[in-house]
């Protein structure tokens, strides 16, 4: 990242609260890339000349995205500043590869976005108070004058807010067992540290638990991205003969995760399900019941299904999290969960990937605890077959075409929504009958909002749809996404491989969209 870059995204940050931020204290974390540190101090000196009294930061600047959230919920900040290692600069709600969350600890609403955006490009000078570097290396207060550098241990209020969610002397009990292992898989990211701390040191697991546990500037070569493509080690060993019981991944910045058991791949639409199915009776947090549920429109209908089981409020939102945060402040909704990895609950109104683990470690130490050590352990794949006997499965798959040209994307949407204008209930494409075919809009229960074209979504008549986005987070060309779900209740087909249980329905998604013939790709770059 170029300082000035930062600098001038920060100011228009501030310029935007305006006198809001005077006498505040604001939280700050990076995640461990080399800009990390060096884009604290120019944090710090902006926020001291900006009027705010205190900067929090993370030592060496390691604080997970999570974690700030925590931070600033716990000790009252005004907000928080974090340096997330987003390859995907203008994100939806990350510019340059910074997140803001706001007071209560939830990314900055669209109202929020929008003014800082307008601000950028108008931002004359830097108020940047002329104090020296401060040392983030040790914990520990330094003044200049009226402001103050707090340095804290990054790990230590989140670990406090999981206390608060988590039984940690049943999960501590449960990994202990001679008979469950487990590896948790930091990718060289920000969560190495706080794997150790809360895995290992906290609940027993041994150190070899945490894989690639040091967090490097470069993520070690990799890619931090907790999918089947690039958490490529973990899935090699989830996938050999003698592999742990339990297998997980977090991103980059520590607010994604990836789930898995033994040669067994949990789709993140099925683990939020999951996870809010097993809620009140696993997680302590949620003992007197969910107050609702929330997913985004491409996620599957999984969580459906479990909303309407448990007679809680359930949400549709757009893709990005800021939506659910509306409805978490609201006191609307519980556990949240998106297609792509992120999944979360109103304990910190973040998508928190530590929390996806315990949540899934609680839910095993549940279902396991009738079962004596060396007996037949109850799996990861157990918990999902009897999950599926009961609501049936949702197949999900989604399909990147990544870095096409952005002028091809844009032929094959135009093309998507002339099929979608030429369509109505009743049609026959290939063997499915269309229920409905939009442009999906929202408008936000809370503040009554509307956000549009979030999502071009054909919808059939036994509950299949496929969906097409444009990715809001590619950083080259454009980045195709095609989503692809459909359900069954037969007991027959419950097991089957998604690709193979979705091949039809695929067939027919690139049939209509020909996004063959208008990106040239034979097949997609990813497929999860
Ligand atoms: O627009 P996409 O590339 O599909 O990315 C979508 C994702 O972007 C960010 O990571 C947001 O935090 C997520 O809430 C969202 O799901």
């Amino acid at each position: 990242m170029q300082p000035n870059y930062l600098a001038n995204w920060v100011q228009s940050l501030f310029n935007a609260l305006g006198d809001e931020v005077k006498g505040k204290s604001l939280g700050l974390g990076g995640d461990g890339r080399y800009y990390g540190k060096e884009a604290a101090q120019i944090i710090i000196k902006l926020a001291a000349g900006n009027g705010f009294k205190k900067v929090v930061v993370g030592q060496d600047a390691l604080m997970a995205t999570p974690a700030a959230s925590a931070l600033i919920r716990r000790r009252h900040l005004y907000g928080g500043l974090i340096m997330s290692a987003s390859h995907n600069p203008g994100g939806p709600e990350n510019d340059f590869g910074i997140k803001f969350n706001y007071t209560a600890g939830e990314p900055a609403p669209e109202r929020i976005t929008d003014k800082i955006f307008g601000e950028t490009s108008k931002v004359a000078t830097l108020n940047m108070a002329d104090i020296p570097d401060v040392d983030l290396s040790k914990v520990g207060v330094t003044k200049f004058g009226e402001f103050e550098v707090e340095v804290v241990d990054p790990v230590a209020d989140y670990l406090a807010q999981l206390k608060e969610v988590f039984d940690f002397a049943l999960l501590k009990k449960f990994l202990s067992r001679k008979d469950f292992s487990m590896v948790f898989d930091a990718m060289h990211a920000v969560t190495g540290p706080y794997a150790k701390r809360i895995l290992v040191e906290e609940l027993g697991a041994p150190a070899s638990a945490v894989l690639n546990g040091v967090p490097s500037p470069d993520f070690n070569g990799g890619h931090p991205d907790p999918n089947l493509t690039y958490a490529e080690e973990l899935v090699k060993i989830m996938w050999a003969d003698k592999a742990p019981a339990f297998g997980a991944a977090s991103d980059g910045d520590g607010d994604r995760n990836m789930i898995l058991g033994h040669k067994f791949f949990v789709n993140p639409s099925d683990s939020v399900a999951l996870i809010a199915a097993n809620a009140q009776a696993c997680i302590p947090y949620f003992k007197s019941g969910l107050k609702g549920v929330a997913r985004s429109m491409p996620t599957s209908g999984a969580l459906d299904r479990v909303a309407e089981a448990l007679k809680v409020p359930f949400f549709e939102t757009p893709t990005g999290w800021k939506f659910f945060g509306n409805l978490m402040d609201a006191g609307k909704c519980s556990v949240c969960g998106e297609e792509s990895f992120g999944t979360g609950g109103d304990h910190i109104r973040e998508k928190d990937g530590m929390f996806a683990v315990l949540a899934w470690l609680s839910i095993l130490a549940f279902h396991n605890k009738d079962v004596p050590e060396g007996g037949k352990l109850v799996t990861v794949a157990d918990v999902c077959t009897q999950h599926w006997k009961k609501y049936g499965r949702n197949f999900f798959s989604r399909y990147d075409y990544e870095e096409c040209s952005s002028a091809d994307a844009d032929k094959m949407v135009a093309h998507v929504r002339d099929v979608i204008a030429k369509s109505k209930p009743g049609d026959k494409i290939g063997e499915f009958t269309l229920a409905t075919a939009d442009d999906f809009e929202y408008t936000d229960p809370i503040d009554g909002s509307k956000a549009s074209k979030q999502g071009l979504r054909f919808v059939f008549t036994d509950g299949s749809r496929i969906i097409f986005r444009l990715s809001g987070t590619g950083s080259s060309g454009a980045t195709i996404r095609m989503y692809i779900e459909q359900y069954t209740a037969d007991p027959a087909k419950l097991m089957l491989d998604a690709q193979v249980a979705l091949g039809p329905i695929i067939k027919v998604a690139l049939e209509l969209s020909q996004l063959q013939k208008f990106t040239g790709r034979e097949r997609p770059t990813v497929i999860t």
